[in-house]
């Protein structure tokens, strides 16, 4: 099922002061257009959740959805499963997008259980794990709750679990910064956003979303715990971690 969604106008209109993005109503009407115009690689990381979910995903186990705003990783997960005794469990702080993740998710019959709990990730308990999924949403963290997160998501992981980390990420090299940057903004143009959308979108994401290297994520990884963590997918400056944790 795809969700559907009305375009993303919220930033087309000049505004004096343009405030600090939040994801309320107007955002979750506009939301699945937004970040398929936004998000280089979005719809082919969605496919990948599923596919290392069908790898990794272990009977009797809890899925994690983390920051699910309307559901996008549970769906895709719950496709997925292949495996019985699985609970999905989405969670996001956002009251907006958990009301519409809700009606989505259970629009069909599924006989896997899905949970979405309006909450905030930072004081989630995270048990008996097999795969945890945080799709563009550690961006949005306090930086000092980074690590600890990390941490306890590995604690609740179970030997063999992995977890799925996708983030916009920025280079230290001044050069290749602007590269990538002017390719990624070259996208959202190609998608129909106008200069005007686009300054005034970073104005609004200044200070909000506020990203790491591939390195910081990568040491950051090894820090909370696991062994094995690279990039299994990159788009411009959107990537995609997969973190195993050893049997
Ligand atoms: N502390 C927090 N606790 C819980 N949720 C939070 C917190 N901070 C932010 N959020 C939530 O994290 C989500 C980030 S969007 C995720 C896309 C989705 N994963 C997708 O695969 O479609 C990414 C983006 O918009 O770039 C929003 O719904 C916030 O409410
Ligand atoms: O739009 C952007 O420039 C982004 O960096 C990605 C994004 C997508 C959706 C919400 C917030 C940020």
């Amino acid at each position: 099922m795809k969700i559907p969604s009305e375009k993303d106008t919220i930033y087309s209109i000049a505004h004096e002061a343009v405030g600090a993005f939040q994801f309320d109503e107007s955002v979750v009407a506009v939301f699945p257009d937004m970040i398929q115009r936004s998000v280089p690689g979005y719809q082919t990381i969605l496919t990948g959740i599923g596919e290392l979910t069908k790898l990794h995903a272990q009977p009797d186990s809890n899925l994690y959805d983390l920051g699910c705003s309307l559901g996008a990783a549970s769906l895709t997960m719950r496709r997925a499963l292949q495996v019985n005794g699985c609970r999905i469990i989405g969670v996001d702080n956002s009251e907006a997008m958990i009301k519409r993740a809700n009606e989505y998710l259970h629009a069909y019959h599924s006989d896997i259980p899905v949970d979405l709990f309006c909450a905030d990730i930072n004081d989630l308990e995270i048990l008996d794990a097999s795969v945890v999924v945080i799709n563009f949403t550690l961006q949005f963290i306090d930086p000092d709750q980074r690590l600890p997160l990390l941490h306890r998501i590995y604690q609740g992981l179970k030997p063999g679990g992995i977890l799925i980390l996708s983030e916009k990420i920025h280079f230290q090299d001044v050069a290749l910064q602007q590269s990538i940057e002017h390719m990624h903004l070259q996208f959202k143009r190609a998608n129909g956003y106008s200069e005007l959308e686009i300054s005034q979108k970073r104005s609004s994401l200044d200070n909000v979303l506020i990203s790491d290297t591939e390195n910081e994520h990568l040491q950051r990884l090894k820090q909370a715990g696991f062994a094995s963590a690279g990039i299994w997918f990159q788009a411009y400056n959107f990537a995609s971690f997969l973190a195993i944790k050893s049997l």
